[in-house]
């Protein structure tokens, strides 16, 4: 019996990532929580005859606790898209002060309820949201640094998709050629292409000015999108579809049981100290930061090892300039997450 939770469902994301959680045949019960529409959208979806049975869970008011509490209660899987989107102008950072206290509050209840669960945050900043909720956790003595993922794989399908049309390549070939690293908002977000790969012979070919632009699309993609809807939000229907691609896997690892080693990994913004190896990555290689976006490798839905960029011979000197710069952006999003928790009441 496997059950997903989905905060945020009846939102831009919310909404095309249900569906597709809808059609997945390992989920029983899919739960549909937002503080408005969520029971219009399970209505919907429930009428699409797949296994999973839908349930909206929507508070009469802002004291009602019992919507939230049956969305998660026996959850297995939570994932997080609640909170605001950016316009045209503003950064992912300058979403802090209102969705800061949405992750907070929403991570409390997980924490109480379902424990246990797997957690995907989707919404922005993630760079920040990510060390609010594991702090949250912490607080709660409940944090399996296992489970917290940010999710980054937005970013990985930008980079495929970018780079398969720079190198005339399908995209689908690329998945696990490339990798990005690092975190989710403009300069910390660093794509690597693996030159060791059997796309290196034609990436090779891509000039200078073609590589910088193909990083600055990959780095900066989400501003195409706010951009083009020009104040309408941001990404929702490709990041629906990366969220699900994310979840799936970590379905895949529910249901497989055993790691899966012809599976590719996907990348996610992890606490590092958490994992095994972790702490040696961050210190030898990172400058100690503790939130980092790697490759992770899952077991049963949860994380089981990654693969060190750093490790392999594969990463550039220019890689790592872009890793370094990086870091000086994720320093000061962990520090503000971090913060906005330690004065907080859980
Ligand atoms: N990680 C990533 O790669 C990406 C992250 N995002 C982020 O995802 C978030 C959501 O984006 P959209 O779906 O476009 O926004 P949206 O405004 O369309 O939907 C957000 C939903 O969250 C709900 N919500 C607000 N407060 C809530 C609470 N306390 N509990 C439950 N639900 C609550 C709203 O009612 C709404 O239905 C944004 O922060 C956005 O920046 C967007 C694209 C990519
Ligand atoms: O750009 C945004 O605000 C939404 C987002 O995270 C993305 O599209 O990568």
């Amino acid at each position: 019996m496997v059950k997903v939770t989905v905060c945020g469902a009846a939102g831009g994301i919310g909404q095309p990532l249900s569906l597709l959680l809808k059609l997945n045949q390992n989920v029983d019960e899919l739960a549909l929580f937002d503080i408005v529409n969520a029971n219009g959208v399970a209505a919907d979806l429930s009428h699409i005859c797949s296994p999973a049975k839908v349930t909206g869970h929507q508070p009469a008011n802002k004291e009602d606790k019992l919507a939230i509490t049956s969305a998660l209660t026996n959850s297995d899987l939570v994932i997080i898209p609640a909170g605001v989107p950016r316009k045209p102008g503003m950064t992912r950072a300058d979403l802090f002060n209102i969705n800061a206290s949405i992750i907070r509050d929403l991570i409390a209840n997980v924490g109480k309820t379902c424990p246990n669960a797997a957690i995907l945050i989707i919404s922005n900043p993630v760079n920040a949201t990510v060390p609010i909720a594991a702090e949250v956790l912490k607080k709660l003595g409940v944090f399996n640094p296992k489970k917290l993922f940010g999710v980054t794989t937005l970013d990985s399908v930008r980079a495929e998709t970018f780079l398969g049309e720079l190198i005339n390549e399908p995209p689908k070939s690329l998945k696990g050629k490339i990798s990005v690293i690092g975190g989710h908002s403009g300069d910390t977000i660093v794509p690597l292409i693996n030159v060791n790969s059997t796309i290196s012979a034609k990436s090779s070919k891509i000039t200078p000015a073609q590589y910088k632009e193909f990083v600055h699309r990959v780095q900066f993609g989400g501003d195409e999108v706010v951009k083009a809807k020009n104040g309408a939000g941001s990404a929702t229907l490709s990041m629906a579809y990366a969220g699900y691609r994310f979840a799936e896997s970590v379905l895949d690892s529910v249901a497989g049981g055993q790691t899966n080693t012809s599976v590719v990994p996907e990348t996610s913004y992890v606490y590092l100290p958490g994992l095994p190896n972790g702490e040696e990555l961050s210190k030898k290689s990172l400058n100690g930061a503790t939130y980092f976006s790697v490759p992770v490798i899952l077991e049963k839905g949860e994380i089981k090892s990654f693969i060190n960029p750093f490790d392999s011979l594969t990463i550039t000197e220019n890689e790592k300039q872009l890793v370094s710069v990086a870091l000086n952006g994720l320093d000061k999003s962990i520090a503000q997450g971090t913060n906005f928790v330690k004065g907080s009441k859980i």
